[in-house]
């Protein structure tokens, strides 16, 4: 069997979210590493797999696929041994892609991408207080989701939680979550810190933690 390859970068949240299901499905994957800051996905040849110049991308066979959450929801539904990082009981399902997509439009796009890129890509040394509140606001909808459940979709993780753990662990860099004001969100992150294939999402996450510190801003407004 030709084996999927994944193209991205460790710092890259939704990249992470896709190793952590590749881990999970203990599927082995060839890692081609497409550095943001030297602009490789402009390339050419990237482009041509990829016009949306994102990383990650999973190519499988002839198959080219952009957008973390369609490859996880993709490699489970090929390659898992069962649905249960995603699920096929419908409204199970429809819980998931809920917390899916509020990852990609109110945490990943909303919070984390245009905060990073004022930061990392920009310079800016001044940041706007709507940017910050749209962090505490994503984290107090996290904290809302959980009832009684363990995860963010239920009882059973999913690739929901594989997506919201790897932005969330990267916007601890901004703000980070108060146990206090936030418990269950902050005991989901320890039960996810516990998996054993934890350090796919960890070593990344930790490195852009140190990107966005090496870079001091205020907060003005
Ligand atoms: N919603 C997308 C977001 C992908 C995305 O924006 N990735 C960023 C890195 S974290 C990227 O590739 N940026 C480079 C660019 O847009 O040129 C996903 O979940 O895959």
């Amino acid at each position: 069997m030709v084996k999927p390859i994944l193209y991205g970068i460790d710092a890259s949240p939704p990249v992470r979210a896709v190793k952590l299901t590749l881990a999970a499905l203990q599927l082995p994957y060839d890692y081609k590493i497409v550095n943001l800051m030297n602009k490789e996905q402009h390339s050419e040849e990237y482009l041509k797999k990829n016009p949306q110049h994102t990383v990650p991308l999973l190519e499988d066979g002839d198959a080219n696929i952009a957008d973390s959450h369609a490859i996880m929801a993709y490699l489970v539904s090929k390659y898992g041994k069962d649905d249960s990082l995603y699920p096929k009981d419908l409204v199970k399902r429809a819980l998931v892609d809920n917390r899916m997509y509020f990852e990609s439009g109110v945490v990943f796009a909303n919070a984390l991408r245009s905060l990073a890129k004022m930061i990392l890509f920009l310079g800016k040394t001044e940041v706007p207080q709507e940017r910050i509140d749209a962090i505490t606001e994503a984290y107090d909808f996290v904290e809302a989701f959980f009832k009684d459940q363990t995860y963010v979709a239920g009882n059973q993780l999913t690739i929901a939680d594989f997506s919201l753990i790897s932005s969330i662990s990267s916007l601890v860099a901004f703000v980070p979550v108060d146990a206090a004001k936030y418990p269950k969100l902050s005991a989901w992150i320890k039960r996810l810190e516990q998996l054993p294939y934890y350090a796919e999402n960890s070593t990344g996450a930790q490195q852009f933690v140190a990107a966005v510190k090496s870079k001091p801003f205020t907060v003005v407004g």
